[in-house]
């Protein structure tokens, strides 16, 4: 397997493997036979009704003429379908296959799926194993870390757990039928993982921007090892983000109010992010954190085709209600991740609303 390359991700639930390369699904019964798997163990694959169509079929066959039993089920292609009831469809079908413990659920797509399937193997008998096979880019960032759960209405991710995946397979060839928008919002994660741990990393991004958004294979891999690399590292050092871990997060305060205002899936996650990176950019200037970097900010991620600006129909005390209740907050005190200078990005709380409004004010204006 000349072209697999191979990070690991160490926390005290376990330590787990990232494979990144071309063609993986094709090796998925060795890498499932090197980690001890028993094909005695029944599996469950889950995964979208875009995604489905183009990669359940080779993944259940492969592992079923290796002697595997492979169960599927499939969910609507939507933020939408990260959902308590969306839970319980997928709990029924595990029931009726006759899942037991002994079992495993395969996550086959993108972060909504990876997220929900996730939060089923959290949950299911009270927890079994799963493996992450992402197919979106932003999935390099949703596959690892073990952060599984659905959306409530008045928040994202509201409801979920801490659940680490077996491991991670990035079968990097599925990358050829994303679709533009989701090239671009997967990016945005990209550029966050550069922005919070890697200055030089940021600098390649801006080297290689052209290569990237065309999906020059070699690049590609490398910046989605890259930004695992730096995840693992952080996510190695504070699994249940008791600190650390909140640096993930950046762009994320402002991002997920966007997400639940604008009414999910009208911004994908990755475009939410992407303006809210550039708010919080913004803020730490506001708040005299770092010097003036959100220009730098704004134009990498335009680069990659990603907004960076408000839209006019979402409210100012919308957003501001929604950041009250992020998760990070703590007695309603509006917190974030913010920079301090290129490659690194500290937790921030207790920010007042002023500063918050004029960053507002700002990311609703004109860019550069
Ligand atoms: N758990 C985490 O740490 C974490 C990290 C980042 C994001 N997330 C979550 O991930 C979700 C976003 O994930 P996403 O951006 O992957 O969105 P997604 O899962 O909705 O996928 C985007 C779209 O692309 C389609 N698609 C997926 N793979 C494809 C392929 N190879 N070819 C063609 N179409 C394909 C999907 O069907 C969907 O329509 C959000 O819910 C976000 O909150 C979680
Ligand atoms: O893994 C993490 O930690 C992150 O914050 C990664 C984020 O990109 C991701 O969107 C995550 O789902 C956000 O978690 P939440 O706890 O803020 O819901
Ligand atoms: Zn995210």
């Amino acid at each position: 397997m000349s072209n697999m390359r191979t990070l690991t991700v160490d926390t005290r639930a376990r330590s787990y493997p990232i494979y990144v390369g071309a063609g993986l699904f094709k090796r998925l019964p060795d890498l499932l036979e090197e980690a001890g798997w028993d094909s005695g163990r029944p599996l469950m694959l889950v995964t979208d009704d875009r995604v489905g169509p183009l990669y359940a079929d080779q993944v259940q066959r492969v592992l079923t003429d290796h002697g595997y039993r492979v169960g599927s089920v499939s969910v609507p292609a939507t933020e939408q379908s990260k959902t308590l009831s969306q839970l319980e469809e997928l709990t029924t079908a595990c029931i009726q296959a006759g899942m037991d413990r002994s079992g495993g659920i395969l996550a086959l797509g993108g972060g909504v799926v990876g997220d929900l399937a996730g939060f089923l193997a959290a949950s299911y008998m009270r927890g079994i194993s799963f493996i992450q096979l992402p197919t979106t880019l932003l999935a390099h960032d949703s596959s690892v870390g073990g952060k599984v759960g659905v959306n409530h209405p008045l928040g994202k991710n509201m409801i979920g757990a801490f659940h680490q995946p077996s491991m991670v397979v990035f079968d990097v060839e599925t990358l050829n039928t994303l679709p533009a928008r989701q090239v671009s919002s997967g990016y945005a994660e990209v550029v966050k993982h550069a922005w919070i741990g890697d200055a030089d990393f940021v600098s390649w991004l801006e080297e290689n921007r052209d290569g990237l958004t065309n999906l020059d294979p070699d690049l590609t891999t490398e910046a989605i090892l890259r930004g695992c690399a730096v995840k693992a590292k952080v996510v190695s050092q504070d699994e249940e983000e008791a600190g650390l871990r909140a640096i993930l997060n950046y762009g994320h305060t402002i991002g997920h109010a966007l997400e639940a205002a604008a009414g999910y899936g009208t911004y994908t996650h990755g475009e939410a992010v992407a303006v809210g990176m550039v708010g919080e950019t913004m803020l730490g200037e506001e708040l005299g954190l770092c010097a003036p970097l959100a220009d730098r900010m704004e134009a990498l991620l335009q680069a990659f085709g990603l907004p960076t600006r408000l839209r006019a129909d979402v409210r100012d005390a919308e957003l501001l209600e929604l950041m009250r209740r992020d998760k990070k907050a703590q007695q309603g005190a509006f917190t974030f991740a913010l920079p301090r200078e290129v490659g690194r990005v500290e937790r921030v709380t207790g920010v007042p609303e002023g500063p918050l409004q004029r960053t507002l004010d700002r990311l609703r204006g004109d860019s550069g």
